[in-house]
């Protein structure tokens, strides 16, 4: 059985949840499951706090886990990201009162809050920048008001929760995160451990790819399949019409409509769009 570690709380776990439910996995019933045994997919779901995912990957007591890129760099395990998973994107951003500074090198000698001290520890020593970093578990934004801190260092999305205290970022982005599936550094891949990352990257493929079927003269088919190259060439059937053929490919979820535009122009016909359920490239 494979053992997969999924966020339990916070930003992570209902995106979490839904990409497993659609894989086919067995849904945990209420957020007290700590761990959910599902047989007929040969995987064991561990509920933990994303902060502590990729210790356990790292430690090699649980195969895979699912956790954010900041998490897995700040917590310093032996563990490594396999595939990104396009939900729970954030910036990890310096941020002060407005206007105080302007890039990272002003805050030599200062107190920075924060609480991913691993990852911004390693980013100043990476830059020769030699200030104090003050570890909070949270709701570091205020740690300025309070005199704690001359600067934080936190996760922004929105930056809602930033505008709300008044202060603003301030000099490069220290990282960009996303949810991401982790394992042991160097492990092996294992039969079920390749299935699963099979299975929720089919998942990503079917969020964000259509299917595109339409007619058109045979002769014009070399700018068709410019237009909609598919994976591994579009499939072109004949059409009982003499002169005309069928062209099915994937294409991009995203800019579809300027793709029907396209082959409308070029004199396409019945051009029809159905999403993908559920796919295995
Ligand atoms: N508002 C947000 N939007 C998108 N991603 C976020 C947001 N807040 C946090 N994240 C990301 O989610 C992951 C887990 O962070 P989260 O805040 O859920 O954990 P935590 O701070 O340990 O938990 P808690 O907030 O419950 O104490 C991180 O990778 C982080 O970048
Ligand atoms: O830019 P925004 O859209 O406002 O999102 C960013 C906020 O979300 C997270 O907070 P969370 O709710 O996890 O609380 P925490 O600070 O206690 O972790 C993060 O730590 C930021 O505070
Ligand atoms: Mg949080």
């Amino acid at each position: 059985m494979l053992r997969l570690a999924v966020p339990n709380k916070g930003a992570l776990t209902d995106a979490a949840q839904t990409i497993l439910k659609e894989a086919g996995y067995r849904p945990r019933r209420d957020s007290k499951e700590l761990v959910v045994v599902d047989p007929e997919n040969s995987i064991e779901l561990f509920f933990l706090r994303p902060r502590d995912i990729a210790v356990y990957v790292g430690e090699g007591t649980l195969d895979a886990g699912i956790t954010g890129r900041d998490m897995l760099f700040d917590s310093g395990a032996p563990a490594e990201e396999v595939v990104p998973l396009g939900f729970g994107r954030s910036t990890f951003r310096f941020a002060s009162a407005p206007a105080t500074y302007t890039s990272v090198d002003e805050l030599a000698g200062l107190r920075i809050a924060t609480s991913y001290a691993g990852l911004l520890s390693k980013y100043l020593a990476d830059r020769g920048v030699d200030a104090r970093v003050i570890k909070l578990d949270g709701a570091v934004e205020t740690a300025i008001r309070l005199g704690v801190a001359d600067a934080v260092a936190d996760v922004v999305e929105t930056g809602t929760t930033l505008r709300n205290v008044g202060l603003e970022v301030f000099g490069e982005p220290i990282a960009h995160s996303e949810a991401v599936v982790i394992k042991q550094s160097g492990a092996a891949e294992t039969n079920g451990f390749q299935q699963l990352i099979r299975r929720l990257q089919g998942v990503l493929v079917a969020r964000d790819y259509v299917m595109i079927d339409y007619d058109i003269r045979a002769e014009r088919i070399d700018e068709a399949i410019a237009i909609t190259p598919g994976m591994e060439g579009p499939t072109v059937s004949p059409l009982h019409r003499e002169g005309w053929v069928a062209v099915r490919a994937m294409i991009p979820r995203k800019g579809h409509q300027q793709v029907m535009d396209q082959l409308w122009e070029i004199g396409a016909k019945a051009i029809l769009i159905t999403a993908i359920f559920a796919a295995r490239l």
